[in-house]
């Protein structure tokens, strides 16, 4: 479905020196420094997929993003979306993908959502039964007849983020790309919009792409995560592998029925850290699961606190994530191996 074969972009920038005797300068001898945004990454990617595609600021996934949708024509290497060259032929492969980029919207302005579906429907040329069936499914899900008949500029983000998904989606591509589609939304709708994008790839085996900043949308909506850093793929594998590969460190939540100081036991003093927390009450224990066991330390709470809840936390993606980028910044060992993956 999208391959992606030793994929380079470089930018060419005009390279300047400080304040106005620079700026004069650079019209007469200007000088170019490169930019490496993306140095040659391979992967495929098959029709039905979920790949969360996560990185730093600046790792390079906006830029090969663009170039999957044909927005940017990559500087060497092959990339085929549904076995077209998308650069070569955008057109076509406009017709096979949709797409959310964040911050900028598809839909126009000025005028109803409903009219913009309605112009999404001529350009793509929808059927009309199959096209008033999704607007129809889409409305439900995504609680959308309210704000049909609104024109886009009068929409809050929460609102316009909903829209512009169902745009999205609107043609039924076999593959949607979604830059940051849940950046600056309340939970309730990061929520809905999880939802949707799931249960779309379960209806319609929509491959998607995701890039996201949150670790929740990735732990929601993506089976496979790939991540790059400073223009290189350092780990393209399971979620779940990447957890139980890094995630050993598990935490334990608890809530003390009594309000008192709360020192270590002296037996987990060298097997588990104590996390910070607001609340006098509440304690959070880490530790590393394959040599401790959760059973032990939950005993040796209970044998000298008064325990009114408890409960066991999986290891989040993120500070996976956090932990592989400072090794790699490191030269650390997981980075050097995650590089050869
Ligand atoms: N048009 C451009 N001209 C020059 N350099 C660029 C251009 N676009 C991106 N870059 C540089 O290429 C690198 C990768 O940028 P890219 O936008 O792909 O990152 P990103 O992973 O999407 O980051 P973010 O999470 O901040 O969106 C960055 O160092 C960026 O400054």
């Amino acid at each position: 479905m999208i391959t992606v074969e030793n994929l380079k972009k470089e930018y060419k920038l005009v390279k300047r020196d400080p304040g106005l005797k620079g700026a004069i300068k650079s019209l007469f001898n200007r000088k170019y420094e490169t930019k490496h945004a993306v140095k040659g990454i391979n992967f495929t990617i098959d029709q039905g997929e979920t790949v969360g595609y996560i990185g730093a600021n600046g790792a390079g996934k906006s830029t090969t993003i663009k170039m999957l949708t044909g927005i940017l024509t990559p500087t060497s290497g092959k990339v085929t979306v549904n076995g077209l060259v998308p650069y070569e032929n955008r057109q076509k492969n406009a017709v096979n993908i949709g797409a959310v980029f964040g911050q900028r919207t598809q839909l126009f302005w000025d005028i109803p959502v409903r009219e913009s579906y309605n112009l999404l429907k001529h350009i793509y040329e929808i059927p009309e039964n199959e096209y008033q069936e999704t607007v129809e499914m889409f409305t439900e899900v995504l609680n959308l007849e309210p704000l049909l008949s609104i024109p886009v500029r009068q929409l809050s983000l929460g609102q316009k983020m909903r829209c512009e998904l169902a745009a999205a989606f609107l043609h039924r591509p076999k593959v949607v790309y979604l830059d940051e589609p849940t950046i600056g939304l309340d939970i309730a709708v990061k929520v809905k919009i999880r939802k949707f994008i799931k249960e779309m790839n379960q209806r319609w085996g929509t491959t998607v792409l995701l890039t996201t900043h949150d670790m929740q949308d990735i732990e929601e909506i993506c089976d496979r995560i790939i991540i790059i850093d400073g223009g290189t793929i350092l780990y393209d594998g399971g979620l779940e592998q990447i957890k139980k590969q890094f995630g050993q460190q598990r935490v334990i939540h608890f809530e003390l029925a009594d309000k008192e100081k709360f020192v270590l036991p002296e037996s987990l003093i060298c097997q588990a850290d104590v996390l910070h927390n607001e609340e006098e009450t509440k304690v959070s224990l880490a530790f590393d699961h394959e040599t401790v066991k959760s059973s032990f330390v939950i005993s040796e709470m209970m044998s000298m606190y008064e325990i009114g809840d408890l409960n066991i936390a999986d290891p989040k993606i993120e500070t996976i994530v956090e932990e592989l980028y400072n090794k790699q910044e490191q030269g650390g060992e997981h980075g050097k191996v995650l590089a050869n993956s």
